[in-house]
């Protein structure tokens, strides 16, 4: 666990970055810190791992105060991610994940074969470890980056905005391997961003910063999604707070009912059972004229049910398995039925 404890952060210009900290971050949890820009995020992180100290106060990582450790063995012993990856330009990308073994003293074979093996866990083909960091996307760049933080196998990983400089499509893509990894690895993460959607995502828990460096709510999503503290985190969380809410239930627990055979909409299915489409039976249409369906999984969000049944022409949202094949269909008003009551369980649960 890491423990802040009445920390302040004075910079010799005056600029009090972080004020009276206490936080605690649970092992093997993500907490994310998220608030305006200049609130205290960037500062807050590197004084985990010492790049910078604090004023006052103390903060402890698995048990031990980071204050009475040699700063540079401490950094080494603790995974950083940035948002331009800090690869260093003129090594390999293989050399640029072996620096931290290499500098723990593991020898080059034993830290490249690390490398090789982190290369495939954060999802990158066996020939990128020849290549430099320029040849690769912005999104290779920051797997590599992850699999350099994860080279010696911290316990800790600090990562801030790490996801910041790709587009949407690829963000989400990294989002689901950090996630993934995070399944396997169990790591103790402080994960900075301005993205609330992506706090919501990958937080176990949120601490939301105001500026001057004031921490103002640390709660898990669903919490602090249902009952913000005060109006600054309502704002923060912006207007369509209820319906992230439901971003965070699935679809695994509303019912479903066998596709109707009666009525205007029709669903059509390929030999396999999997949906195609919806036919007007009112007129007299082609497959070529089906309007979209996307049909979802037990894994899919209450959100994404809900976007799906009000954009259904039947009012149905098709359910089907892991292969795509059609399970079953549940209604608009079932969908509303549960996002209802997945609002009060999050009033009340804490
Ligand atoms: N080395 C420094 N010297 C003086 N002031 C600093 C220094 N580093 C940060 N600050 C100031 O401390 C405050 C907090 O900065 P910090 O980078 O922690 O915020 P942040 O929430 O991470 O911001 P952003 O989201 O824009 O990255 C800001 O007002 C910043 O200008």
């Amino acid at each position: 666990m890491i423990k802040f404890d009445a920390v302040n952060k004075r910079f010799p210009n005056g600029t009090t970055a972080v004020h009276d900290l206490t936080l605690e971050m649970p092992d093997g949890g993500i907490t994310v810190l998220v608030g305006s820009s200049g609130c205290g995020k960037t500062t807050t992180l590197r004084m985990i791992n010492r790049m910078v100290d604090p004023t006052s106060g103390t903060i402890h990582v698995g048990g031990k105060d980071v204050l009475a450790q040699d700063a540079a063995e401490l950094r080494r012993s603790i995974g950083y991610v940035i948002q331009q990856s800090g690869l260093f330009p003129h090594r390999t990308i293989i050399d640029n994940i072996a620096t931290v073994p290499l500098l723990l003293g593991w020898g080059r074979k034993k830290a490249r074969a690390r490398a090789a093996e982190l290369l495939e866990t954060v999802g990158l083909a066996p020939e990128t470890a020849k290549r430099y960091p320029h040849q690769l996307s912005g999104g290779q760049q920051q797997r590599v980056g992850v699999a350099r933080a994860l080279a010696a196998d911290p316990p800790v990983l600090l990562m801030d905005e790490p996801f910041g400089a790709v587009d949407p499509v690829v963000r989400t893509q990294l989002q689901d391997e950090l996630l993934r990894l995070q399944q396997e690895l169990s790591k103790t993460i402080v994960f900075v961003t301005h993205d609330i959607d992506e706090a919501v995502r990958l937080g176990d828990r949120i601490a939301v910063f105001r500026t001057g460096g004031h921490l103002v709510q640390c709660a898990t999503p669903a919490e602090l999604l249902a009952r913000p503290a005060d109006d600054f985190v309502a704002d923060f969380l912006g207007a369509e707070r209820g319906l992230k809410l439901l971003s965070l239930s699935t679809l695994a627990e509303v019912p479903q009912s066998p596709l109707p055979q009666t009525g205007r909409w029709e669903l059509a299915l390929d030999e396999a059972r999997v949906p195609l489409g919806w036919r007007d039976t009112a007129t007299d249409s082609s497959d070529a004229d089906l309007l979209p369906v996307r049909p979802l999984r037990d894994t899919d969000s209450l959100l994404s049910a809900l976007n799906e049944s009000v954009a259904s022409p039947a009012g149905l949202v098709a359910r089907v398995d892991a292969d795509g094949v059609l399970t079953g269909v549940t209604s608009r008003e079932d969908i509303h039925e549960r996002a209802g009551s997945a609002h009060s369980a999050a009033r009340v649960a804490v």
